[in-house]
């Protein structure tokens, strides 16, 4: 097939957090549905001339603050995009919809509902996704890990936490999450768990974090993945990743991308070869392995949705008990 058709594609946001759409002619490629404004990237344009381009021919503003959010490849049955994605956050002027394209302004939760193109799935999840991820450390004691996860709350992160308890039985494991699961609710976190998909869906988890050993072990995509809201997959290459896009994680952790105090002599990705699998990856993807809060700005730098860790943000014991 055809090189990619490059396309910038701006979420702009006003000061109520909602993002503003559009809704593409019936007669157009992927017509009748919603997208963010944007167009093609004309031979000879950088994607802030397309971009500025775009938004003035489409709706009549010019934008004056934006960061890469995402960039992703997509193949359609009859085209292939690469979608440049950046997050506009400040504009002059009053968007109009000058092809006569109905506009609207939505939260971010309303996106999730509203009917874009295949390919903008990804884009929403970026949108919704914070910048970093807890990962809880490998502690034996259930309290050490429930006193960990309250500091840690206390302290205002995380948004998204992952429950890892490798050293736990699976009955142990299952009634710490009983615990975790409404703490993190009553706070607002999203909470996904390092365990099989069912025991997610039957504990009332957001979701599920497959680890390379269970992604490996999937060969297609079990219906249960249907049942909850989030997916994330561990990957370390290509083969990894291309199998958790087959399985159509939400999103990924990459590793390591820096040493660990656990594994100091181990070959790292570097944020180069970071870079490589996220701009691949299709979905929002984290950088995990040796990273700290400093690191966030590097990651989004990167490609990246932002961080993942242990040591780097949580609050309490993270040493084996
Ligand atoms: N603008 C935009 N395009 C999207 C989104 N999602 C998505 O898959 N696409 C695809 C649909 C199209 O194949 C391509 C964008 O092309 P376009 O039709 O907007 O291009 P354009 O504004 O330059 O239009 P035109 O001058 O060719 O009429 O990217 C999205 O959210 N926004
Ligand atoms: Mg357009």
């Amino acid at each position: 097939m055809a090189e990619p058709l490059r396309v910038a594609v701006a979420a702009i946001t006003n000061a109520r957090d909602e993002y503003l759409i559009a809704r593409r002619p019936a007669h157009v490629h992927q017509g009748g549905l919603w997208e963010f404004p944007g167009g093609k990237i004309e031979p000879g344009e950088t994607l802030a001339d397309a971009l500025c381009r775009e938004l003035r021919e489409e709706l009549d503003i010019t934008p004056l603050r934006y960061h890469p959010l995402i960039t992703l490849n997509h193949d359609y049955p009859d085209r292939r995009v690469c979608l440049e994605v950046v997050k506009v956050d400040r504009f002059e002027g009053q968007p109009r919809g000058m092809e006569g394209q109905p506009l609207r302004w939505v939260s971010a939760d309303q996106l999730h509902a509203l009917a874009f193109p295949a390919a903008n799935r990804a884009i929403i999840q970026a949108l919704t996704l914070p910048d970093r991820l807890v990962i809880t450390p490998d502690l034996r004691c259930p309290e050490t890990l429930l006193d960990g996860l309250r500091r840690s709350l206390e302290t205002g992160g995380p948004a998204l936490l992952q429950l890892r308890a490798p050293r736990l039985s699976r009955e142990d494991f299952a009634a710490l999450a009983e615990m975790v699961i409404p703490l993190c609710r009553s706070r607002g976190v999203r909470i996904l768990l390092n365990a099989d998909p069912e025991l997610a869906v039957s504990l009332g988890a957001d979701g599920v974090h497959l680890n390379a050993r269970r992604l490996a072990t999937l060969a297609g995509r079990p219906d249960v993945l249907d049942r909850l809201t989030l997916v994330g997959a561990s990957v370390h290459h290509r083969d990894e990743l291309a199998h958790a896009a087959r399985l159509g994680a939400h999103f990924v952790l990459v590793s390591p991308v820096a040493p660990t105090r656990t594994h100091p002599g181990a070959s790292v990705l570097g944020w180069p070869g970071f870079a490589a699998l996220a701009r691949q990856a299709g979905r929002p993807a984290y950088a995990l392995g040796g990273m700290t809060v400093d690191d966030i700005a590097t990651a989004r730098h990167h490609g990246g949705q932002g961080i993942a860790g242990i040591r780097g943000l949580w609050q309490g014991a993270t040493e084996a008990d």
